[in-house]
Formats: C-alpha cells, structure tokens, sequence
C-alpha cells in the first residue's frame, strides 16, 4: 500500500480513541456535505424537466405544485448543505487539536518509558521529537490567513456576481442579498476573530503546556525524570494544564444558540422567499426557461459566502499579526532613555578602552518588575589592566555587577564610566567586543567546535589559528584535535557523529571562546565561576597560566573558591549591596572580617577532609 494511504488510514483508525462523538459527528457532516450537492443537482435536474408542464398547466395545476415542490426542496437542500460546512470544519478542527495532544502524550510516555537517556542522543529520535515540538496548541501561523485568502476572495466575489445577476431578477430582492450575507458574513469574523483573541490571552496558561512538554523532551532533565520517577506525573501535568489551558478556547468556539438560529434562521427565510419567487415568476409564465436556469443558478452560488475553515483561519490567524508588527514600536516606548539613545549620540570606543579606569558611581539597580534593590549606591573603581575578584554570599549582586559592565542592563540609579566616559554614551556594539564575559551559565552550543569557540568574535570565526591559541591557552587543543571530526565536530550526541563533553571539557570550550574573543581585541575578560566545573588539578594547572592568560587585561573574576580569589591582585566582599571589604588577600586575611572567615572555613575544610590546605 503506497505510504500516504497507509498513514491517512492509521489516521482514521486512531480518530476513534482521540474523540468518539467528534469522529461521528466528522463522518456524518463529510457524507452529508458530499451527497447534498448530488441531491442538489438531481432535484435541480427533476425540476427542469417538470417546469414545462407546469408553465402550460399553469397555477393551480398539479404540475405546477410539484414544480412548486423541488423548488422548495432546493431551498432546503442548499441551506442545508451552507449548514454542514461549519459543523464539519469545526468537528476537523477540534478532532485535529487533540490528535495534536494525543500524539503529544503518546511521544511523551514514549520518550520517558525507557530507564535510560540513551536513546535521546540518537538523531532519528531528536527528529522525531522535532515534529512533537512542532505541534503548536495554540494554532496561531498567520499564514493560515494568506492561505485562506484566494478560497475566501473567490467564494466572497462569486457570491456578489451572482447577486448582481439578482438584481435583473428583483432589483430589492438583489439589494436584500447585498445586506444580509454580509451582515452574517461580518458576524462571523468578529466571532472567529474573538476565538482568535481567547487563543492569545490563554499564551502563559500555553508556554507552561510547553514547557512541561518540552521538559519531558529535553535531554537535561532526562536524567532527573528517571531518578525521581516523575513520567506519570509529567504526562498528567501535560494533560490537565492542556486541557484548562485550550478549555476558554474551546468554549468560545462552540456557537452560540442565538446568534446561530438569527443568523441562519435569516439566511433560510431569504432563501426561502427568493426560491419561492422565482417559482411563483416562473409558474405564472413570467421567466423564460433559460432566464429561470440562470436565476436559479445564481440564487444558488449567491450563498457561497459561505462558512469554512478558510473563513475561521482568515480572521483567527491573522489576530497576532498587529501585535507582532507592534512589538518593536512597544518595546522602543518602554526602554529606558539610554536603550532610546540614538545611535548617532554615541560615542566610538578606543581600541585600547579600558586604559585608566571602569568605574561604578554611585551605582542603584533592581530588577525590571522587582523593587528590591540589588545594588545601592555602589562605588567601585577598577584599574585597567589589573586583576580584581568580586566575593560575596549567594545573591550578594556579584553577576548582576558584571551584566551592568556588559551593558546587558542599565542602572537605575548613578552612573557607569569608562576613562571617564558614561558607558550610557558608548557605542554598546563596540563595547560589548571589549568585554569577553564567561557567565556562570554559559550556553553550550550545539554546533561545530570551530563555532563554540568562533562564537566569542564571529568576525574573526575563520581564523584557525586564533582559535587554536585560545584553546590551547585552556588546555583543551588536544581534546579538540583528538575528535573524530576534529574542529568541525558537532557538541552534541543529538547529531549524527556528534559527541557530547564532560563538565570540565565544556567550562574550557567556553573559557576558550572567551580567549578567542580576548584574542580579537577584548580588554576586559570577565570570569564567573570559571574554575566551578574543573577538578582539583585542572583548576591548579589553569591558574598556573592565569598570569600569562590576563596579562595586560582588565580581568574580573567572581568565584567561590579561594584558591581562584586569592590569585586576584585585589578582593571585594559585596554585601547588602556595597563593598563591604577591599583589599589584597594578606590585607584581607589581617583584617579578620567576611573574607578572612569564608577563607578559613573553606581552607579548614580543606584540611579536614582531604588533608591538604586547598591553597
Ligand atoms: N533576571 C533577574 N530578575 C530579577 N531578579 C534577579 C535576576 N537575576 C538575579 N536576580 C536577583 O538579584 C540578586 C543578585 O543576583 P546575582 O546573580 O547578581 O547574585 P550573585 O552574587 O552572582 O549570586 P551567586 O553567588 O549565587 O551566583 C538575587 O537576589 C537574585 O535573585
């Protein structure tokens, strides 16, 4: 059997289990609306074939009342044929949304039923899971309104043709057509267009369906959904959060009685009473038979306005378009003055920037939509060239610190400048390629080694033996060239021939992309937590080449670990937002305060449990 009919059968064969009553009510609508129009054509044939006999019997006859009587059924049958449209579209769609859902559940049981994560490296798996991810709940491709379009223009201007073809019949009868379908027709698409909207407001309730979803997809929790059992649990969260998420959605599109029975009950007495003339003109000899055939005909396709899910698609797809093409416009008025700054009032950055000082002045910051304050008038002056590490409990604002200095946020209060320049001022291009920042969250690219590491300062990602000099500055050439495809391996065991790193192996990939961009003309190389991933010897082998890596850079360097910090020509402790202690690690340890006691509480740590001083 060819492939696409095997697979629309296991379709059909597995719509039962998705929805038993929508199924039904599918089949049932599909047969109508195919033996309608048949029943259409035949009765219109009978009628043709009696309207002789019924002209020369004139009115009263009996000829005339069976004329009277397929005409009248013709009415019926096409308003009845108008009727099945909408429900067979809106069962399909329906059906069609939880098939999405059911498909979704059974790759996530599917996904999370073996013990082992194995299987989620294998690339015909991840392709598999692709098209799971692909399956939108919320429907919203606006060009599902562009290709609605030519089937909506066509039924739309057909329909008034054929009511101009009306108006040489009936001239108000004509008119009466013009009003009426439309009028329906707009009723319809401010509904679908309302659906549309009810889809929008449920986007949080959808983004968390998602995230469950694609957290039962996703190789990093893999591990944890095995180790505490949590598949039943995922799949029901799915279901639930699926269900109350497309509920409000589901109920708007389910018709409301009385706007159905206005609008049809309309359409069916328009329809009625237009057959019902053209019989009447037609028996009392007033319609030749070619004029009546015409009439009829155009009587007929007058009520191709019609309902489809073209129709829905054409306003409920297009709804998040002007929200889309307003976003920019949105987001300009809510920056702040600095992100508005133009870009002409910018200033270019030297290329030796920073050559005296970075300093933080008076320096206030919260988080956009958090009143807590991270930062309060907070003073510091980095010297350029120098080593500085930046201490301080978990939250203490060490990070938030170095997302200021990158420009990733504005303060809220005081300034930033560097040689004396407001950072505000600089171009935030330019300054961004002076800063090579190492966040403690750095991203692992599934993508070639060349372009992990070329990533750090794309315009230079060519470069070989750039990259080569920053990885070896890390220690991690021969891990790079000992792979199977060397630099154009791709990070990932998602990918065929892709291998996945260790840990340690992928904090040295992302220190080297920072070298790299070191290498390219960065003066500020920001370290968070650069050394957390490394073992004991790695971590003494990298800051055996630290002086070499930073010589002539600023460098900024935020750890836990003393033996990293003490390296630093000088130490802040943050706290409470402030610099609560400054100084080298001698001074600090003498002064017997915040650091002097994380110090010995780690190094006594050391001494008891691994028998060595850790520095
Ligand atoms: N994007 C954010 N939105 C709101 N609050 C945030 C955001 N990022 C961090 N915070 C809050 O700001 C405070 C400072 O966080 P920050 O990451 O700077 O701390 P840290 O000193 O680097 O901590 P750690 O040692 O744990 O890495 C914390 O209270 C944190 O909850």
């Amino acid at each position: 059997m060819p492939e696409t009919a095997r697979s629309i059968l296991i379709v059909l064969r597995v719509l039962p289990k998705v929805g038993r009553a929508r199924t039904w009510t599918l089949g049932v609508s599909v047969v109508l609306a195919a033996v309608l129009p048949i029943a259409i054509a035949v009765t219109t044939g009978l009628l043709i074939g009696t309207i002789v006999d019924a002209v020369k019997a004139g009115p009263g006859s009996a000829a005339a009342g069976t004329a009277t009587g397929l005409l009248v059924a013709i009415g019926a049958l096409v308003v009845a044929e108008r009727a099945v449209v909408p429900v067979m579209a809106a069962s399909a769609a329906t059906l069609g949304r939880d098939l999405d859902r059911y498909l979704q559940e059974r790759v996530l049981t599917a996904v999370n039923r073996p013990g082992g994560v194995a299987h989620l490296e294998d690339p015909a798996i991840q392709d598999e899971i692709r098209i799971v991810r692909g399956l939108g709940m919320s429907a919203y491709r606006p060009s599902q309104t562009v290709e609605a379009l030519p089937t909506v223009l066509a039924n739309w201007l057909g329909a008034l043709g054929s009511v101009v073809v009306l108006f040489a019949f009936e001239w108000w009868l004509g008119l009466l057509w013009l009003i009426a379908w439309p009028l329906v027709v707009y009723r319809m698409q401010r509904d679908y267009a309302r659906i549309g909207e009810e889809g929008y407001k449920q986007s949080t309730e959808l983004r968390g369906v998602e995230y469950t979803r694609d957290l039962a997809l996703s190789g990093p929790a893999a591990k944890e959904i095995r180790v505490w059992g949590i598949k039943d649990w995922l799949v029901d969260r799915f279901d639930r959060s699926w269900r109350r998420a497309i509920g409000p959605v589901a109920a708007a599109r389910r018709p409301r009685p009385l706007v159905v029975l206005a609008s049809s009950g309309a359409i069916l007495a328009l329809n009625a009473a237009s057959f019902g003339l053209l019989a009447f003109a037609a028996i009392r000899g007033n319609l030749e038979i070619g004029a009546l055939a015409v009439f009829l005909n155009a009587l007929i396709s007058a009520n191709s306005y019609a309902v489809g899910d073209e129709h829905f698609y054409l306003s409920y797809a297009s709804v998040t378009v002007p929200k889309l093409l307003s976003l920019e416009e949105r987001l300009t008025a809510n920056a702040t003055e600095g992100e508005r700054a133009p870009r002409a009032l910018t200033a270019v950055v030297a290329p030796d920037a920073p050559a005296k000082a970075i300093r933080f002045e008076g320096v206030s910051f919260h988080y956009p939509r958090s009143e807590r304050p991270v930062l309060e008038n907070f003073d510091l002056e980095i010297a350029a060239g120098r080593s500085l590490a930046i201490v301080g409990e978990n939250g203490a604002g060490k990070t938030t610190l170095v997302k200021l200095l990158s420009g990733l946020y504005e303060p809220t209060g005081g300034r930033i400048t560097v040689d004396g320049a407001a950072l505000s001022t600089l171009d935030p291009q330019q300054w961004r390629r002076r800063v090579a920042a190492l966040f403690q969250d750095f991203s692992r690219y599934h993508l070639p080694v060349r372009d992990n590491i070329g990533l750090g300062a794309p315009e230079h990602a060519g470069d070989l033996d750039m990259m080569r000099a920053a990885a070896e500055k890390v220690g991690v050439l021969d891990v790079i060239e000992a792979l199977p495809h060397g630099w154009d391996t791709v990070l990932s065991r998602e990918y065929e021939n892709g291998v996945d790193l260790s840990g340690g192996q992928w904090q040295r990939i992302a220190l080297a992309r920072a070298l790299f961009a070191v290498e390219a003309g960065a003066r500020v190389l920001v370290l968070d937590e650069p050394t957390a991933a490394l073992d004991v010897r790695a971590e003494a082998d990298l800051y055996e080449r630290f002086i070499d890596l930073t010589e002539g850079l600023t460098t900024i360097l935020i750890s836990h670990r003393f033996s990293t910090v003490r390296r630093a020509e000088r130490i802040i402790v943050v706290r409470d937002g402030q610099v609560a202690e400054d100084g080298t690690h001698e001074e600090l340890l003498a002064l017997g305060g915040r650091y002097a006691h994380m110090f010995n509480l780690q190094a006594g740590r050391f001494h008891t449990r691994e028998g060595a001083p850790d520095a």
